[in-house]
């Protein structure tokens, strides 16, 4: 990875493709992990919720060893880009150098239950676009990771995101992803250069639409859950 030019184009863009994060062994090892029940400690059927279609579950802790990690492996890289973001937004929250010091923070306001999760979408599926907010305490960098094969385990859902500026129209992104990619980006807010200095702008994200096949996405979110 060159984690110098990934993070200048997170900065600059909102997101980051990083290439070949697993591999398609590692892919199909963590989606075959979706039908171990015991190692989830919720199951969320999106159209239940008005989230869109298909189902997700959230890993309980002890997070499987790649899930782990891959966690505390990424946090590190995205540290400073966070600090950076929160400083030019006015944002007095700093980030601890290493995940295990930023757990102990969320853990310690109450949001204890881990937020890791697989993704699981059939034909007509879809993810609304949203915000992974789950307390307080927010890293404002997450991590999507397609495990499947696309063109070939599935077509259509793809990733997307969009950025909404202020009194301006929004802009939106695809992000084309091959199978152990990952898709680093914005959870929320976040400054962009302008001409006259920076402005914020507010991002969500979502998955188009699947045509056919199936898809399995594993999420990596940053802050636990209250
Ligand atoms: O399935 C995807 O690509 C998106 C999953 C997602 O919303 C997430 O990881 O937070
Ligand atoms: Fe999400």
């Amino acid at each position: 990875m060159n984690w110098t030019s990934l993070i200048d184009e997170l900065d600059e863009r909102g997101c980051a493709v990083l290439p070949g994060l697993l591999s398609p062994a590692q892919c199909r090892a963590a989606a075959a992990l979706y039908d171990e029940e015991d190692r989830f400690r919720s199951h969320v059927q999106m159209a239940r919720h008005g989230f869109g279609r298909g189902e997700y579950r959230y890993f309980r802790y002890p997070l499987p060893d790649p899930v782990a990690a891959l966690r505390s492996a990424l946090y590190p890289r995205f540290a400073g880009l966070a600090d950076r973001w929160n400083a030019r937004m006015g944002n007095a929250v700093r980030y601890p150098a290493d995940h295990a010091g930023f757990l102990e923070r969320c853990h310690a306001a109450g949001q204890m239950r881990p937020t890791p999760l697989l993704l699981r979408y059939g034909p007509g599926d879809y993810n609304c676009l949203h915000r992974d907010l789950y307390g307080e305490h927010v890293f404002p960098i997450q991590v999507a990771i397609l495990l499947s094969v696309p063109g070939e385990d599935f077509t259509g859902g793809e990733f997307v995101l969009t950025e909404q500026r202020p009194r301006m129209q929004s802009r939106c992104e695809v992000v084309p992803l091959g199978q152990g990619d990952g898709v680093a980006f914005a959870v929320n807010d976040r400054p962009v250069r302008g001409a006259r200095g920076d402005y914020r702008v507010h991002m969500r994200h979502g998955v188009s639409r699947l045509r056919s096949g199936r898809r399995h996405t594993l999420g990596i979110i940053f802050h636990d859950a209250a």
